[in-house]
């Protein structure tokens, strides 16, 4: 059955057809893709096609598809128990393995996605500076947990609203918005109001209102407002952290944050959140602290092997150099074809990272994605979609390149790009 049938199928008995807003098709039209399998970069498609897969499950196959090395430990892992709901060795391994290669972090508690690491993570902030409010930036996406539903990016901005119905204004009258790459903003608000702001909390590299880098001076200046004010750095690592380096983006520019979050990659593709500090902030979670945190499938067995085994082959093989100069093989070649042929848009690239921007300036921050035309990225998106690569359906997201592409995947790319 093809795509378009089951997505009619599904359409009748889940929302919209979609478990989450971004896969519905909503910025770019058309009928979503339905994946029925996939290896390395290679994904099957219910319409019987072929697809070289560029999103990567939004983030976490930094090592491809379905990895043998993964899949047998989850297999194995699996046929010992699902679940235990009880301690397992296993997760106090993956913790000390953690907080081993995150330096930053002494202590870590793991749950079951993103969402609910940076929920949590707020939540402690609160309870251990004893203060309410926060500060985030415009564009920012934290997961879909209430305070954090105000000016976010993502799915939201896809869907062409920056907030969601169903949040009381109680809690996001709690969270002062500022544009990203704004420090003099930040250090205006703490300067005014920090006595009463828990954390400043940041996508250091921002990836969802595509991918936007902090400019030099930025994150640094956060570290310093905020540590002279007693307001924690939360830094979101769900996109960044693994991504360029076998540790936080933080670590490796020498920024450590009170608090970081993780998902995506350290689950392996497997359900798994996680967040961390030092042993000062993290006591205050519960059992030990009065911050309750809790989870039925927290650090379940199968998601910590599928983890483990992921952050111990990107320790051992390091990948990061060759996803690197694929992934600037890939801007660069974007660029070149859009200066040849007079293309209004330029590729920004971080790592294996990579938005492709329709507008020539740079983008800084959320007005400037904004006005990036989104009907260009649509018909980009289609057009390579048609030519066998799957990107993000949102020109408002980043794109993925693993350890599984390779040079002959970015030059059939550029390729299928200069016919565009
Ligand atoms: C920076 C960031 N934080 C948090 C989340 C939420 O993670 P999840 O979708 O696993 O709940 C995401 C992605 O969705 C993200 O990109
Ligand atoms: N960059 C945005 C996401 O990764 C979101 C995925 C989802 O909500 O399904």
């Amino acid at each position: 059955m093809t795509s378009a049938k089951w997505f009619e199928r599904a359409q009748k008995v889940i929302p919209g057809g979609v478990n989450s807003p971004v896969r519905a098709f909503n910025g770019v039209g058309g009928t979503p893709v339905y994946f029925k399998s996939g290896k390395g970069v290679n994904v099957q498609t219910e319409d019987g096609t072929e697809l070289i897969d560029f999103c990567g499950s939004w983030g976490p196959l930094i090592l491809g598809h379905a990895r043998d090395e993964i899949v047998d430990v989850v297999a194995k892992t699996a046929a010992d128990g699902l679940t235990f709901g009880a301690n397992t060795a296993a997760e106090a391994e993956f913790a000390e393995l953690i907080t081993t290669l995150i330096p930053e972090m002494d202590m870590v508690r793991l749950v079951s996605s993103g969402t609910e690491a940076v929920m949590s993570a707020i939540r402690l902030a609160r309870g251990y500076t004893g203060r309410r409010k926060i500060i985030k930036f415009d564009g920012c996406y934290h997961g879909h947990s209430d305070y954090l539903l105000v000016a976010a990016g993502s799915g939201l901005l896809t869907g062409g609203t920056t907030s969601s119905a169903g949040v009381s204004p109680a809690a996001t009258e709690e969270v002062y918005v500022v544009p990203y790459n704004d420090l003099e903003k930040v250090q205006d608000v703490l300067k005014a109001d920090g006595e009463n702001i828990a954390a400043v909390i940041v996508e250091p590299i921002a990836g969802n209102m595509g991918l936007v880098e902090p400019e030099p001076g930025f994150l640094e200046g956060l570290r310093e407002a905020t540590a002279a004010c007693g307001t924690l750095l939360i830094f979101d690592e769900v996109i960044n952290g693994f991504r360029l380096a076998p540790t936080t983006f933080g670590h490796t520019i020498g920024i450590e944050a009170d608090i970081t979050t993780l998902g995506k990659i350290i689950g392996g593709g497997m359900p798994i959140g996680a967040l961390g500090g030092s042993t000062e902030i993290m006591s205050a979670l519960a059992p030990l602290g009065p911050v309750y945190q809790a989870g039925t499938l927290s650090g379940n067995p199968v998601a910590v092997a599928a983890g483990m085994k992921t952050l111990e082959l990107l320790r051992d093989e390091s990948p990061y150099l060759k996803i690197e100069i694929l992934g600037k093989k890939l801007a660069d070649g974007i660029n070149a074809i859009a200066e040849e042929k007079e293309l209004d848009l330029h590729c920004a690239q971080r790592g294996g990272m990579f938005t492709p921007f329709f507008r020539k300036e740079a983008v800084r921050n959320l007005d400037d994605s904004k006005a990036c035309d989104q009907k260009a990225h649509a018909a980009y998106f289609h057009h390579m979609l048609n030519h066998g690569f799957y990107t993000p359906p949102s020109g408002f997201e980043v794109a993925f390149v693993s350890a599984a592409h390779t040079e002959e995947h970015i030059n059939a790319f550029l390729e299928a790009f200069s016919k565009l």
